[in-house]
């Protein structure tokens, strides 16, 4: 049967079969809707004309076959299209189920020559609301759509009640959309119908699925336990002890180097624990001015101090019922310390300037990255202290202990970061580098590659080993760890200018001129958004606080 092999950037991303007539553009309801604002909504028409076929322009400027723009022109076999971005070669004669086919992301298949070839045994993967399963795909075809009675069944709000079959044409596998209202897409083009090879990622809605070899081994499976994904039987041993001591009130201490998922077991724990519909506060030791901890930590009375305007909860407070996680617990200065104790022994806070402590019920989840015993033995850390909050230290291995992990990690940081609609893959040898890497900035640091791979790859479907890039982005002593980079997918508006005016305030030590000045917004502006979100103290290390009251942009 005929069709269209749709290319970009030199790479084959979709073959769609030819019919009597196939709309491409831009416009959704095009048989071939191609993500390019360079193409008009309808661009061109291919339509049969008895045994030819012959391209229609429809943009009124030509479409661009064979090197030369023309209104119309009767394709012969091996004609190339322009389409914007995209390049569509014509094929007259497309052996069935014949030849070798290779998609990008697909694998290989070899089928028998001739129209009665078999078909290749199959099953379909389809990933949908985090969970991922597998339905075998005989020779009479899947309707997946969001229905129950569908052969594989999807539940996403964006999926139709029918949204697509998947069955055998001529010897390959074929996909129809059955008019869905949110459309079906391969490579980002949005498609009426398209061949679909095995390993090609169909996206509908925020599901995914692909065709595979009816006998292909299961890939090996991570583990994801509360956001974490891990196959390693380090991590392993860390997923059960949250779960054993999530459900008690112990205190616990997590060590680890920076960036190997700390917070996100803190978080496990208060997920697993009787307190997870109570706040779960985070407190950075490390981030705030010593001069500031222990308001922030306990809160203050108007008056407290010079500033001291207005009555502040503490952090404390906030996390009254639920659990508090203070970060990088090392740094907290030797003169709050009994302070911390009091709230461990007798549940009591005092803010500053108040004449009575508050009852809270907290429950306390510390981590460091430093050696808290070498701390005590140094004289930073007291002793009692130490034993009060580590009842249950939880260890979380470095990622080059767990090199099992990488391979998981990137791709999962690689999905979360590509455009919608669009599957992303890396190539064997990007994968080789990132897995034969240290990691000195662990997993964070793996989220940071990936993310800025994803952008040095140009436009291609894959990451090449070229573009990932290998910096050290541990944290520095005081940082709080996260990189200078804004990303925006999946933030709200508010959030994208709220994370800009906070890495601009981290990036200029908490000069509010030099964010003005960076940002390009009115200094009110700048203002308004510090106090609406409480960023005075974004940026500012030990010993700027004095400096930055006389910072020309606050007068
Ligand atoms: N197992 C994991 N699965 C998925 N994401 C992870 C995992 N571990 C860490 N991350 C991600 O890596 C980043 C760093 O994790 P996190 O902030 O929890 O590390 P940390 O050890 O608390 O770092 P620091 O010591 O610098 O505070 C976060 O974006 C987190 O979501």
């Amino acid at each position: 049967m005929p069709e269209l092999a749709f290319f970009r950037h030199g790479e084959e991303l979709l073959r769609v079969a030819l019919g009597d007539r196939t709309a491409i553009g831009r416009a959704p309801d095009c048989d071939v809707s191609l993500p390019d604002p360079a193409l008009s909504r309808v661009h061109a028409v291919v339509e049969r004309r008895g045994d030819a076929f012959h391209l229609v322009d429809r943009s009124g400027r030509g479409t661009r076959v064979g090197g030369a723009d023309v209104p119309e022109a009767r394709l012969d076999d091996g004609a190339e299209i322009g389409l914007g971005t995209w390049r569509a070669l014509f094929r007259a004669a497309v052996a069935d189920g014949g030849d070798e086919t290779r998609l990008s992301g697909g694998t290989e298949v070899r089928a028998a020559p001739g129209a009665s070839a078999p078909i290749p045994a199959a099953r379909l993967r389809v990933r949908a609301g985090g969970r991922e399963r597998t339905v075998p795909v005989t020779s009479a075809g899947v309707i997946v759509g969001k229905e129950p009675t569908c052969d594989a069944p999807v539940d996403d709000p964006f999926v139709s009640a029918r949204h697509l079959r998947i069955a055998p044409q001529a010897g390959r596998w074929h996909l129809v959309d059955l008019g869905s209202t949110n459309g079906t897409f391969i490579s980002g083009a949005r498609v009426a119908q398209a061949e679909l090879p095995f390993g090609v990622t169909v996206t509908l809605g925020d599901a995914e699925l692909v065709l595979e070899p009816r006998d292909a081994p299961e890939p090996p499976r991570a583990e994801a336990f509360e956001g974490m994904i891990s196959r390693d039987p380090g991590m392993r041993q860390v997923f059960e002890l949250v779960e054993r001591v999530g459900a008690s009130d112990a205190a616990v201490t997590i060590l680890g180097e920076t960036g190997t998922g700390k917070e996100l077991v803190a978080r496990a724990l208060h997920a697993r624990s009787t307190r997870r519909d109570a706040p779960f506060i985070p407190v950075n030791c490390s981030a705030i001015a010593e001069t500031l901890i222990e308001s922030e930590l306990f809160g203050h009375e108007k008056g407290a101090f010079s500033g001291a305007e207005r009555l502040r909860k503490g952090a404390f407070e906030e996390a009254d019922r639920g659990t508090i996680f203070l970060d990088e617990i090392g740094e907290l200065p030797l003169d709050l310390q009994p302070k911390l104790l009091r709230v461990l022994e007798l549940g009591e806070v005092k803010r500053v300037g108040a004449s009575r402590p508050l009852q809270v019920s907290v429950r306390i989840v510390a981590a460091t990255h430093r050696d808290l015993r070498a701390q005590v033995r140094a004289g930073k850390f007291r002793e009692d202290l130490f034993y009060r909050l580590c009842v249950v230290p939880i260890t979380v291995p470095p990622l080059r202990r767990r090199r099992g992990d990488v391979r998981a990690l990137a791709e999962a940081f690689l999905a979360r970061a590509a455009p919608r609609g669009v599957a992303v893959r890396f190539t064997d040898e990007a994968l080789a580098k990132l897995e034969g890497y240290d990691w000195p900035g662990n997993v964070r640091q793996l989220r940071n590659v990936v993310q800025r791979a994803l952008l040095f790859r140009g436009e291609g479907q894959h990451v090449p080993a070229s573009a990932i890039t290998f910096e050290d982005t541990r944290a520095a002593p005081g940082d709080t760890g996260d990189d200078d980079t804004l990303y925006v997918r999946g933030l709200t508006l508010e959030e994208i200018e709220r994370e800009a005016i906070r890495l601009s305030l981290r990036r200029n030590r908490g000069k509010r001129a030099a964010v003005v000045k960076e940002l390009q917004i009115a200094k009110s502006t700048v203002m308004k958004r510090i106090g609406q979100w409480g960023l005075h103290e974004e940026g500012r290390a030990p010993g700027d606080a004095a400096e930055l009251e006389d910072d020309p942009a606050d007068a």
